[in-house]
């Protein structure tokens, strides 16, 4: 049994999210500026889940009254990792991955065990579940949840003397598995999506993106022609996040107004399901049986959508009249978890790797994302999301720990005394070549190319690019991958944000006033410094205090805006009042670097031609280490 339970008190510490190991009891430890013991047991509560790829996170964050003063402070987290808690499903990093098509997915009944184990976990740590005036939650975004014709009718009539696995497994549902984000065996049905609009930048126009592996419109096509009786005898298909949000109200929940906007099938600015994708995807099956299937997409995302489940009520003392909150996908519940200014800038360092914004402005792009905000209309959320983020970096560690003989599993310590070895872009000197790399151990993203590895000199002056087959005294494999790895992705995110961002004042380049890390790798510095010298940011990179759980922290401030709030006051303003800048964020870089910017700068020209290389020699032999 894993669990990480914090209880504030008003001391500094680090919390290490970096373990892999489970300790099995609840942990007390001190943290940063939160000084009042008795508000767990005194003061409301909102409970926020994560629903991510490798685990299962809930906070909660009492909120002490109305009044200007109150502090929306985490007391408490518990989480449930799949890999190590739930052993019996034989996932690896959350998922399964099988088939000709490498085709990922993951078990419903885990997820629902995981629920079942981190309830246990908030209770034995003594959360007091009769303070919890509302729950809101976050899932990794696209995944589908499908369910059987039973569903309704067992949500609704849950036994509190068993669990939620025993009773929804396997009867809720049609099909036992969610395909997963890192699918990519959609590529057949993204032709068409493209195709049937007339072209990726019409479908990025009208869903906000063009069309991706990963996007639930492709998803749920390949789903009905590969199982089409089970596609037929599916009642309803939620995305995860409404899966979970169907658990706790005791019925299926309608989808959120941003994830809907992962799905590929939602008309952004007209707000409403587009009839020639749904067509595509419905077949023979017909346009209503989906509209049926998909439910109402839910537009308001400040009220609550109904009050939890009389299971909870039961089992685990909820009141009664405890609110459940729309719950959306990560990405969207992570830019909740701080009062967002326009240009400032959260990366997500989690299993992927996601850039996000939020703005007024509406420009899609083949090669970005844009959703609605989930609480605030007129705002929407710009995305750029890596496949290979975490994962790369890890396999990159594990090679150089591996070369070093280091026996400790998963230190980062050589790794980022490997980053720190060289200067910018891999040169020693500065006759050096400049090093450039792609690391896809995954398909990826951005760009859509195979998995694979290439390195490449770049000679900014002539133009030249050429791609490096082998270890030498310029480039050691693996030592010198670990500043590739970093500064290269940083580097994407910098070339295809440029025209999203806009000088914070007439004497600087465009760049984000504010980068805020968040997910697993922001307890690297050593990436945090990279991050401040490729992307600048002029006010510094900060660091979420629960930089591990951000999108859980926004779920539960939702949940407290939503029953919290005054007549129109909007999130923003909601959090923006009580939130403690000090106690929440930790400033961890400089951030803008004149001449750092100004190099990498002069790179980004030699990225672009690096990846459109790759594209057009993805058959020919790769470096795969
Ligand atoms: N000290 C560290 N340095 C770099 N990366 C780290 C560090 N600690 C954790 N990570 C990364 O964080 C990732 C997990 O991030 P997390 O946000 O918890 O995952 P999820 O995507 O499941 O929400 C791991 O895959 C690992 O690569
Ligand atoms: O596919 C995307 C966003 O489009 C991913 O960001 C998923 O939402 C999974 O997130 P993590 O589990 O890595 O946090």
């Amino acid at each position: 049994m894993s669990m990480a339970v914090v209880v504030f008190e008003n001391v500094q510490y680090k919390r290490n999210f970096n373990t892999r190991k489970s300790s099995a009891k609840a942990e007390t430890s001190p943290s940063r500026g939160f000084n009042d013991p008795g508000a767990m047991s005194s003061g409301p509560l909102y409970l926020g889940f994560d629903l991510s790829t490798q685990q299962l996170k809930g906070s909660y964050v009492p909120v002490y009254a109305v009044a200007i003063t109150s502090k929306l402070a985490v007391a408490c987290e518990a989480r449930v990792e799949f890999d190590v808690d739930c052993p019996k499903y034989g996932v690896e990093k959350g998922v399964h991955v099988s088939g000709e098509k490498r085709e990922v997915y993951a078990p419903v009944a885990m997820w629902l065990e995981a629920l079942d184990l981190i309830l246990e976990r908030l209770r034995e740590n003594g959360l007091q579940f009769g303070n919890v005036k509302g729950v809101s939650g976050a899932g990794q975004q696209h995944g589908s949840v499908y369910w059987s014709q039973e569903a309704e009718n067992r949500l609704g009539t849950l036994d509190p003397s068993k669990t939620l696995r025993e009773q929804l497994v396997p009867d809720a549902f049609s099909h036992p598995w969610s395909p997963n984000w890192q699918d990519a065996s959609t590529q057949g049905e993204c032709d068409r999506f493209d195709e049937c609009l007339g072209g990726e930048e019409e479908l990025a126009k009208i869903t906000g993106s063009k069309a991706h592996h990963r996007f639930t419109g492709p998803q749920i096509l390949r789903f009905r022609e590969k199982h089409p009786e089970v596609y037929k005898s599916t009642s309803r298909i939620s995305l995860v996040s409404s899966f979970l949000a169907s658990v706790f109200l005791g019925s299926i929940a309608p989808i959120d107004i941003s994830d809907v906007c992962g799905m590929n099938l939602w008309d952004i600015e007209g707000g409403h399901w587009n009839e020639p994708l749904l067509a595509l995807v419905a077949g023979r099956e017909g346009i209503g049986d989906l509209r049926r299937k998909l439910g109402d997409v839910r537009k308001d995302g400040e009220s609550a959508m109904g009050s939890i489940s009389t299971w909870f009520v039961s089992r685990y003392s909820f009141p009664g009249d405890c609110q459940i909150a729309p719950f959306t996908g990560d990405n969207p519940s992570t830019i909740l978890s701080l009062p967002l200014r326009p240009l400032d800038a959260i990366i997500s360092l989690g299993t992927s790797t996601t850039f996000l914004i939020s703005t007024p402005k509406y420009i899609p792009h083949s090669s970005y994302h844009f959703f609605n905000h989930p609480t605030t209309p007129g705002l929407h959320m710009f995305m750029l999301c890596y496949k290979n983020g975490g994962l790369a970096r890890e396999r990159v560690r594990d090679s150089i720990n591996k070369s070093l003989n280091i026996k400790e599993e998963g230190s980062w310590d050589e790794f980022d005394r490997a980053v720190r070895s060289s200067l910018y872009l891999g040169m020693r000197r500065s006759s050096d070549p400049i090093h450039l790399g792609l690391y896809f151990p995954l398909p990826e993203i951005v760009p859509n190319v195979r998995p694979g590895t290439w390195r490449f000199y770049y000679n900014p002056s002539t133009g030249s690019l050429n791609e490096v087959k082998e270890s030498s005294g310029y480039w050691q494999i693996p030592r010198d991958d670990a500043r590739i790895i970093v500064e290269s992705q940083l580097l994407s995110l910098r070339l295809r944000s440029q025209n999203l961002v806009h000088a914070p004042n007439p004497d600087l380049p465009p760049q984000p006033r504010r980068i805020y890390l968040v997910g697993g790798g922001s307890l690297n510095l050593t990436i945090a410094s990279l991050v401040g010298d490729v992307l600048g940011g002029v006010e510094g990179v900060y660091r979420l205090d629960v930089g591990g759980n951000a999108c859980a922290l926004g779920a539960a401030y939702r949940a407290a805006w939503s029953r919290e709030r005054t007549t129109g006051e909007r999130f923003e303003e909601f959090i923006g009042t009580r939130w403690q800048e000090r106690e929440a964020v930790e400033k961890i870089g400089d951030g803008y670097n004149t001449s750092t910017f100004g190099e990498y700068g002069n790179v980004l020209k030699g990225f672009e031609e690096m990846e459109r290389k790759v594209l057009e020699i993805d058959d020919t032999t790769s470096i795969i280490d």
